[in-house]
C-alpha cells in the first residue's frame, strides 16, 4: 500500500484517473468520422504489430462498468477526452447527434457517481478531413478548433468541472511532425515549427472563444521531462538545455511569457509562419489552471551529426519501466516547483503520471512508482507549489499509441479477448488510500 494518507494532500485535493478517447473507446461506428490515428495506425511500420484503436477497450459500450471502477476506487474525478471526429465527423460543420448522445450519457454517468468530469477537448485524434486540409500546418486550424470547443461548451460545458484545450502540444507538434513517431508521422522541421506554433495559437483562440461563451475553469495540459546532461561536459549540458527548450520551455515560455525561447527559435526561425510574433498575445491568453503530465527524466549528449537539433538521448542507469523510462520521482517535484516559481501561481494538477508493465505481471513496482511520485507532489506542495490534484495514468490498460497494446499503464488490467476488467494491486492501493478499505462492488 502507499505510505501516505489522503489528508496529507490537503482537504480539497482531488484524486483521479485518466484516459483518452482513441485509446479506450473503440466504437468506430454510429457516425464517428475517421481520425488521423485510424489512418496512421493502419499504415504498416507506424505501430507495433500494426495494432489500431478499432476496438481498444470497447469503452463506447462498456463505459458504465468503467465509471463504476472509478467510483469503487474512491476516485473524486475522471480525466477523459472528447473524440472530435465522433462529435463533428468532418471536423467542421455537421454534428453527429449519436456522438453528442454518447458523451451526454457518459458525463451524466460521472455526475450520478459523484465523479467530477475533467475534460480534454483534443487528445490527438484529429478528424482526417482536417488533415486533408493540412491539419496542424494550416493556420485555419485555430478557428476550426475554436468552433469545435464552443460546440462542446454549448452541449456539455455546464456539467464539466474543468476543460483542457489540448493534451500535450509537444506531442501534437514535435513528436508528430519532427520525429514522426505519432500521427500524422511527418519528419520535417518546417512542419514541426509551424505545428509548434499553430497548436498554441489554436489553444489561445479556443480559450478566447470559450470565455466569450462564459467558459470557466479552462486550462491546457503539457508534458514535462527533466533533461540532464549525460556527462558534465559543456556540450552535453548544452544538449540537455536545448532539449529542455524543445520539450518544456517552448510551451511554458509561450503560454506564460508570451515569447518563445530564443535557443529553440534559433533552430525553428527560418520555418516559422510569417508574423507569428503577432499571435503571442493570443497564445498566452490567461488560463485558470495548468495540467502537468510527468513520467520520467532524460539524459542527453551532444550529437553534431544529428542536423537541426544536435542532440541524442542516452540510456540512463536508473531502474526503468516496461516502456524503457527511468523511474525518477524527484523530477516531478522539480517540475512542479519550477513551474510555480518561474511561470505561474495558478492551480496545478498532475494530470498524468504512471508506469507501464508488460502482459499479466501486475507489477508490484507500480505501487512503489505511484508512492514515490505522490511523495513528490507532497514535497512540491511544501515548497509552495499549489498542486490541487493528481490523476494516475491510466484507469485501464489501453492502446498505447505507436507501442500498441503491449505496454500496459492501467490500474485495471484489460483482457482484450474478453474485455474483462481486473483491478491490479495498484488500484487496490489507491482504493485503500481513498476509501480506507479494499472493496469492490
Ligand atoms: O505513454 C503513456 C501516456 C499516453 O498513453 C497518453 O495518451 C499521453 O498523454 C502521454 N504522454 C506521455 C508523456 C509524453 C510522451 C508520449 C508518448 C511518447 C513519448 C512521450 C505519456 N503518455
Amino acid at each position: 500500500m502507499f505510505s501516505h494518507k489522503r489528508a496529507d494532500f490537503g482537504e480539497d485535493f482531488l484524486f483521479g484517473a485518466a484516459t483518452a478517447a482513441y485509446q479506450i473507446e473503440g466504437g468506430q461506428t454510429d457516425g464517428r468520422g475517421s481520425s488521423i490515428w485510424d489512418t496512421f495506425s493502419t499504415t504498416p511500420g507506424n505501430v507495433h504489430n500494426s495494432e489500431t484503436g478499432k476496438f481498444a477497450c470497447d469503452h463506447y459500450n462498456r463505459w458504465p462498468e468503467d465509471l463504476d471502477l472509478l467510483a469503487d476506487g474512491g476516485f473524486d474525478a475522471y480525466r477523459f477526452s472528447f473524440a472530435w471526429p465522433r462529435l463533428i465527423p468532418e471536423g467542421v460543420g455537421q454534428v453527429n447527434q449519436k456522438g453528442v448522445d454518447f458523451y451526454d450519457r457518459l458525463i451524466d454517468g460521472m455526475l450520478e457517481r459523484g465523479l467530477k468530469p475533467f475534460a480534454t477537448l483534443y487528445h490527438w485524434d484529429l478528424p482526417s478531413a482536417l488533415q486533408d486540409k493540412g491539419g496542424w500546418l494550416n493556420r485555419d486550424i485555430a478557428d476550426w478548433f475554436a468552433d469545435y470547443a464552443v460546440m462542446v461548451h454549448k452541449n456539455f460545458g455546464d456539467r464539466l468541472e474543468t476543460t483542457a484545450t489540448i493534451n500535450e502540444p509537444w506531442c501534437v507538434a514535435f513528436l508528430s511532425h519532427m520525429l514522426g513517431v505519432h500521427a500524422p508521422g511527418y519528419r520535417d522541421i518546417r512542419a514541426a515549427a509551424r505545428a509548434s506554433h499553430h497548436v498554441l495559437l489554436a489553444h489561445g483562440t479556443a480559450i478566447n472563444a470559450l470565455r466569450a461563451e462564459g467558459g470557466k475553469n479552462l486550462g491546457i495540459v503539457c508534458n514535462f521531462e527533466v533533461a540532464q546532461g549525460a556527462t558534465g561536459k559543456p556540450e552535453d549540458m548544452g544538449a540537455a538545455r536545448l532539449w529542455d527548450g524543445i520539450f518544456n520551455r517552448w510551451y511554458l515560455d509561450g503560454l506564460f511569457k508570451g515569447k518563445y525561447p530564443s535557443d529553440v527559435l534559433a533552430h525553428f526561425a527560418p520555418h516559422m509562419p510569417d508574423d507569428f510574433a503577432d499571435d503571442m498575445a493570443v497564445v498566452s491568453t490567461p488560463i485558470d489552471w495548468f495540467g502537468v503530465n510527468y513520467y520520467t527524466r532524460g539524459l542527453y549528449e551532444h550529437a553534431p551529426e544529428r542536423g537541426a537539433f544536435p542532440l541524442r538521448k542516452v540510456d540512463g542507469p536508473l531502474e526503468k519501466t516496461a516502456i524503457g523510462w527511468e523511474i525518477f520521482p524527484e523530477g516531478l517535484e522539480e517540475i512542479l516547483t519550477r513551474i510555480s516559481a518561474d511561470y505561474t501561481d495558478i492551480p496545478l494538477y498532475v494530470t498524468e503520471n504512471g508506469m507501464a508493465e508488460i502482459e499479466g505481471t501486475d507489477d508490484p513496482r507500480r505501487i512503489a512508482y505511484y508512492n514515490g511520485h505522490l511523495g513528490a507532489v507532497l514535497a512540491a506542495q511544501k515548497r509552495g507549489a499549489d498542486v490541487r490534484g493528481y490523476f494516475g495514468w491510466s484507469l485501464l490498460d489501453n492502446y498505447e499509441w505507436a507501442e500498441g497494446y503491449d505496454k500496459r499503464f492501467g490500474l485495471v488490467h484489460v483482457d482484450y479477448k474478453t474485455q474483462k476488467r481486473t483491478p491490479k494491486s495498484s488500484y487496490r492501493a489507491f482504493q485503500s488510500l481513498l476509501t480506507g478499505a479494499n472493496r469492490s462492488r
